[in-house]
């Protein structure tokens, strides 16, 4: 929606009556423009308001009739900007990291030249005459409008709803027509208004210096050249076309700005966010860093080769998903995600919780096929059933297998369309449901997370949902296909506590109702040991304790950094009142600073010097219950003499 102000009505009223102007100008004063009076470069008079040209034409009626063909000419010229330039911005957003890297660096080189200095070129090139001057400006701003798309689809490409199209199928001209687009329409209609006022005065530069419109056609350049050389006898010649190109050029720039200031800031607020991070670290990748990643790949997996199949925990015969040995590789080599193994069950709800960067986000997004392009993930086993997530995983069994809830309520749905559109989208696509049963299913679906007036909502906007019940609605869309995995990414963390606690039932329920199993990632312990069966505790890439969440919740919690953890977390209980609240000491290494031995070691109290010394295996703490801790290793069997 666009706000209106006094300068963008003023501005689209002016350009009204220009377009106007240009429709009849010619059928009014075409015969005046070329009637030839015979008084040569007569001066202002009653009869010749501007005056009249070396031919004795009335020069106001000449820039008149000009209208319609300098108006035509800036708006094709402008069309071919715009088409140009859109479709290579945004297609360097749905194509593949190597295209993406070619399309961005080609934008900088033109973008990096002068538009009017290319367009030259290209009329040099084609030669002179208006249709060679509409390519060649119509060319020349096209990287601007590259440049743009780009930037704007850069943040929109990161969004949750854009991966979840993604891990639908949904094909790279659609996801361009139906969710880039549509988020980054009104900053482009904005600078369509801009370009129009550019490629204007472009375009009659062009004419001035004799390359555009060739006599006997004539468009306000043409007009101001030929009034040039009378400048000094008869001034009012170069006015007329001079104040049209003005008055014009500062009518587009009222709308540009008008359209500027009075986009609606709600739409301004979508682009940008959580995800963006990982789309921008994917222009980042560099070749170099591409065999960084491949070294560092051989090198895990020697790593692999290395583990023994010893006593350490294994994914049980019926698990329904089995990760072993998940390593993860940014751009740049580093590796963020150190070696994961973990299986759920079915029916099982598993916790994945660590501070902030321990890689909880990213070994779910790796189960879910959704890292960003250039990250690299490798693992010996990773598993939905039958379904191999390694290779070519059929799209289909994907999208409708794994559901996926995130984190932000307000990024997970397309702000530009209905949410009825979003739901059945899936449905459509997958299950090939026709247009009304797929609606009706969505209603349902939406009941079935208590949402009321599930017809109404349908129709209504993501924005006129409140969070709580935009995250429900993302759960229902997340289990309309009836998934065996839901993996939910921190769905409550941007919700107040009220929220947060409907939304934990709401899984509970599902999980109860449905036996859907989950993988719920959080940075709150105490939200894990609520809800889960059994919680992973994550550090720096790799899992540090597993433990039943009875466990957990009975303080039967081995590793120092869970127990850490744990007494860091404020309880209102009256187990918990009277405890001081720690907080652990320092920060966790960055993954390229991981040290070669156990990574809490710098926070740990429990420290002993072997720790430095290499990554603590996992040692069995209990049933189902493991932590890779040095300090809970056997101490060596020290040979007794015979
Ligand atoms: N696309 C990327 N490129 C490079 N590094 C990345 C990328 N995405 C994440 N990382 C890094 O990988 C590590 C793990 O990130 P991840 O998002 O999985 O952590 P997390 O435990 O989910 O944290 P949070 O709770 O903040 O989401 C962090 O150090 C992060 O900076």
């Amino acid at each position: 929606m666009i706000a209106w102000s006094k300068g963008l009505a003023a501005g689209l009223i002016g350009l009204g009556v220009i377009v106007l102007l240009a429709v009849v100008a010619p059928w009014i004063w075409g015969a005046d423009a070329t009637h030839l009076s015979g008084a040569a470069r007569a001066g202002v008079s009653g009869a010749h308001w501007l005056g009249t040209d070396a031919l004795g034409r009335d020069v106001l009626a000449r820039t008149l009739v000009a209208t319609r063909l300098t108006l035509v000419m800036t708006v094709l010229a402008t069309a071919i900007a715009g088409t140009l330039g859109i479709l290579l911005g945004t297609a360097v957003w749905v194509s593949g990291p190597r295209v993406r890297e070619t399309g961005l660096r080609l934008i900088d080189v033109m973008v990096s030249y002068p538009a009017i200095i290319l367009a030259l070129a290209v009329a040099a090139i084609l030669g002179a005459g208006a249709v060679a001057a509409v390519v060649a400006i119509g060319v020349a701003w096209s990287p601007a409008f590259a440049r743009l798309t780009a930037n704007l689809a850069a943040s929109v490409a990161g969004r949750d709803f854009v991966a979840t199209a993604r891990l639908l199928g949904v094909p790279p001209y659609r996801v361009l027509t139906r969710h880039l687009l549509p988020n980054i329409a009104e900053p482009l209609l904005v600078l369509l208004s801009v370009a129009f006022a550019g490629t204007l005065t472009a375009l009659s530069g062009l004419s001035f210096i004799g390359l555009g419109v060739q006599a006997p056609s004539y468009d306000w350049g043409a007009l101001l050249n030929t009034g040039l050389a009378a400048l000094y006898t008869n001034p009012a010649e170069a006015l007329g076309p001079a104040v049209a190109i003005t008055l014009t050029g500062v009518l587009a720039g009222f709308v540009g700005d008008g359209l500027a200031a009075g986009a609606d800031p709600h739409r301004m607020r979508v682009l940008g966010g959580r995800r963006g991070r990982a789309a921008a670290a994917t222009v980042a990748a560099s070749s170099a860093a591409a065999s960084a990643a491949s070294s560092a790949a051989a090198s895990s997996a020697a790593a692999r080769a290395e583990r023994t199949a010893g006593d350490r925990p294994q994914a049980p015969e019926d698990a329904l998903l089995t990760v072993d040995d998940l390593r993860i590789h940014a751009p740049t080599g580093e590796e963020l995600v150190a070696g994961v193994s973990l299986h759920v069950r079915p029916g099982e709800i598993v916790g994945v919780v660590g501070e902030s960067g321990s890689g909880k986000s990213l070994t779910a997004m790796a189960i879910a096929r959704l890292l960003p392009d250039a990250v690299r993930a490798d693992a010996s086993v990773l598993r939905l059933d039958d379904l191999d997530l390694r290779g070519a995983a059929s799209p289909d069994r994907l999208a409708t297998e794994i559901g996926v809830v995130y984190q932000d309520p307000a990024a997970s749905f397309n702000p530009a369309l209905r949410i009825g559109g979003q739901l059945t989208e899936v449905l459509r696509r997958h299950r090939g449901i026709g247009r009304a049963e797929a609606r009706e299913r969505a209603a349902r679906a939406l009941e079935r997370v208590h949402i009321t007036r599930p017809a109404a909502r349908l129709r209504q906007h993501p924005h006129e949902l409140s969070g709580g019940m935009r995250q429900r609605a993302m759960i229902a869309s997340a289990l309309l296909t009836e998934p065996r995995l839901l993996i939910a990414d921190e769905p409550t963390t941007a919700l107040d506590v009220t929220v947060q606690a409907e939304i934990l039932d709401l899984l509970r329920e599902v999980n109860r109702r449905d036996g859907t199993a989950m993988l719920f990632i959080s940075h709150d312990i105490g939200v894990i040991a609520s809800l889960c069966h059994r919680v992973l505790v994550m550090y720096s890439g790799r899992i540090v304790e597993e433990l039943s969440a009875a466990d957990l919740a009975a303080g039967r919690a081995r590793h120092p950094y869970t127990r850490a953890l744990l007494a860091a977390t404020p309880r209102l209980d009256a187990a918990g009142g009277g405890t001081p609240l720690t907080t652990i000491p320092g920060r966790p290494p960055a993954p390229a600073g991981r040290p070669a031995g156990c990574a809490f070691a710098s926070r740990c109290e429990l420290v002993m010097p072997h720790c430095a010394d290499a990554p603590p295996p996992p040692v069995r703490a209990g049933e189902d219950h493991w932590a890779a801790c040095h300090a809970l290793e056997p101490a060596p069997q020290v040979e007794s003499a015979p």
